[in-house]
């Protein structure tokens, strides 16, 4: 018996193969191809074949929003806490795949994903259990067992290309289904937009501007969004440094309980802080506290020390707070 998973292999073999792909490549990963009418579907489709979306008109689409309850929309949210797919996503694009997702009871039997087919719908099952089989050289071989909280689709819908598997319910089963348009608007152009986005805001800062346009790009493919709401302790003194913090937007404030002499300080958009820790593997120095909604992107110990290590290095330490 096949062991159940919660997130499937293959998208993150995939996304990571492809993280050092060029800016072209990942833009190719933003169109459509034709799709024809699948045997299940919770809200049949017509034809993706006018679709196209890129990152210069990710602005003009119409959300969808599926009223649910609070049960379904707290376990949603829970579930996709899980899944590494929506682990890049900030809280409004979170808030948006929440309000998209479509309760679709099966039963058993019901063949939710036919492999060879277009992809219209990346699932989440509530309850329930499903079998996916992959048919290779005329012979179908079973590869995973979904139960709660697993998820499945996103093949198809990440890179363009026909379901890889079959996928049946074996006991009477409810999913929750992100339509096509809402996973690829958010989930796809994110990658691409957030490639963007962070090189943008990068080659805007003095401090990046020494690079190279390939050494922004790591960073940028590297960094990830972090909310913090008014008064959230983003640093606590005496904790053990896991991230280099850069503001996208907002001000945090840095206190160093021990050292008072040297006064608060704010910081605005375009410093960062967190990395002396990282750079001396010492305890963090000073409390940060976000003043106001404060937005950040962040690195993790290692992608900081792999990527912007040398570079502080070579300063000196030139702005150490925390
Ligand atoms: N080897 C596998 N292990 C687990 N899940 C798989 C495997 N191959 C395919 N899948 C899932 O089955 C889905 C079939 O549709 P997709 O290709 O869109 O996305 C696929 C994955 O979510």
């Amino acid at each position: 018996m096949q062991q159940e998973i919660h997130q499937p292999v293959t998208f993150t073999n995939i996304f990571y193969e492809n993280s050092d792909e060029s800016a072209d490549q990942i833009s190719s990963l933003v169109s459509f191809p034709h799709q024809t009418c699948l045997p299940f579907s919770p809200v049949r489709r017509t034809s993706v074949s006018a679709e196209s979306i890129i990152p210069s008109n990710l602005t003009r689409y119409d959300k969808v929003v599926i009223p649910k309850t609070e049960s379904q929309t707290n376990f949603i949210r829970e579930a996709l806490a899980e899944i590494f797919l929506f682990k890049d996503l900030d809280k409004d694009q979170l808030h948006d795949v929440v309000a998209a997702m479509k309760e679709c009871p099966v039963t058993s039997g019901t063949r939710v994903i036919k492999q060879g087919d277009d992809g219209d719908y990346f699932y989440l099952v509530q309850s329930g259990r499903l079998e996916c089989h992959i048919r290779k050289d005329g012979h179908s071989k079973q590869v995973a067992v979904y139960g709660s909280k697993s998820s499945f689709g996103e093949v198809a819908l990440m890179y363009n290309s026909p379901r890889s598997a079959t996928i049946t319910a074996t006991e009477d089963t409810i999913l929750f289904a992100l339509d096509r348009t809402t996973f690829r608007r958010l989930l796809v152009n994110n990658m691409a937009h957030k490639r963007i986005t962070y090189e943008t805001f990068l080659t805007n800062i003095p401090f990046f501007q020494s690079l190279s346009v390939g050494e922004r790009r790591k960073i940028a493919d590297a960094l990830e969004p972090r909310t913090f709401d008014d008064q959230d302790i983003v640093i606590a003194q005496g904790d053990a440094g896991d991230y280099f913090y850069l503001i996208v937007s907002g001000k945090a404030e840095v206190t160093n309980s021990i050292n008072k002499t040297s006064g608060n300080t704010t910081l605005e958009e375009g410093q960062y802080f967190g990395e002396c820790a990282l750079i001396k593997d010492v305890p963090r120095t000073a409390t940060v506290i976000a003043r106001g909604q404060l937005n950040c992107a962040v690195l993790p110990r290692q992608g900081f020390q792999r990527l912007l290590g040398p570079l502080f290095d070579s300063m000196d330490g030139r702005q150490q707070y925390v």
